[in-house]
């Protein structure tokens, strides 16, 4: 079965507009989890444009899924999820300024880093994937920095799907098939929404989970817009 972990960044950045606490992110949480989801996923940035560092540490004490905390492992990051030991670090090469994540990892010529750091995050306990794309030789390098997991970078997959390019998940099947010999757990996110995760889930042998953060919170907008909207005509009557 393919765990949902649900990305709530967007949440905290619709909070953080207004400068109070609507909507409250842990509420939120609460009831992402008590609707079925079976994780919570954040990515704090350096910038803390959405996920506060402080969101973190509260986030520890009220989710009772699986946590995940994504993000690059500076030293400000690696100190926050040492500190708050959620069950999975997912590390992403993104720079400072990047609007979202742009890139997996160069799993080749960072490996004796990642090496390091995934060591010193499984030393307390905490799983690791590594954020990464498609190419066989990357997730062969990938497997000798001693991760547990990889979560596959599914933009391309996403924007092709989109055009119709359905052959565009080949990669994708034949990164899963090479991370699971290798014995890699596989996650996957990135511009996965309620279109095409279907075709990908039945495309990704022994996929463990997914994180959905944009195209969820942008469909729950859709898929609730009706019914608040009468709520409204209602009490205006
Ligand atoms: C690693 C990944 O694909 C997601 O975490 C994505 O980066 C969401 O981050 P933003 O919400 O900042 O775009
Ligand atoms: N790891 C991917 C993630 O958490 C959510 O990405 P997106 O759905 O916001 O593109």
């Amino acid at each position: 079965m393919t765990k949902l972990s649900v990305n709530i960044n967007k949440i905290a950045t619709l909070r953080n507009s207004r400068g109070g606490n609507v909507p409250n992110l842990l509420k939120v949480a609460t009831d992402i989890e008590n609707f079925g989801a079976e994780g919570i996923t954040i990515h704090p940035r350096p910038d803390e444009r959405h996920i506060r560092y402080q969101d973190a540490r509260d986030l520890k004490k009220t989710v009772t899924t699986e946590y995940n905390i994504e993000g690059n492992p500076i030293k400000s990051f690696m100190d926050l999820v040492l500190e708050v030991k959620p069950t999975q670090v997912t590390l992403v090469p993104d720079a400072v300024d990047a609007i979202t994540s742009n890139a997996g990892w160069d799993t080749i010529n960072n490996q004796a880093f990642l090496q390091e750091v995934i060591a010193e995050f499984q030393n307390k306990g905490i799983r690791t994937s590594i954020f990464i794309d498609t190419d066989l030789k990357l997730i062969e390098a990938a497997a000798k920095t001693g991760t547990d997991r990889i979560e596959l970078y599914t933009e391309q997959f996403a924007s092709e799907y989109e055009k119709g390019n359905k052959v565009a998940v080949k990669p994708y099947t034949e990164a899963a098939i090479l991370a699971h010999k290798l014995g890699l757990g596989i996650n996957a996110g990135h511009d996965l929404s309620l279109d095409n995760i279907k075709f990908f889930k039945d495309n990704i042998p022994n996929l463990d989970e997914v994180s959905i953060g944009h195209a969820l919170i942008a469909e729950s907008l859709y898929l609730g817009l009706e019914n608040v909207v009468s709520m409204y005509l209602h009490r205006l009557k």
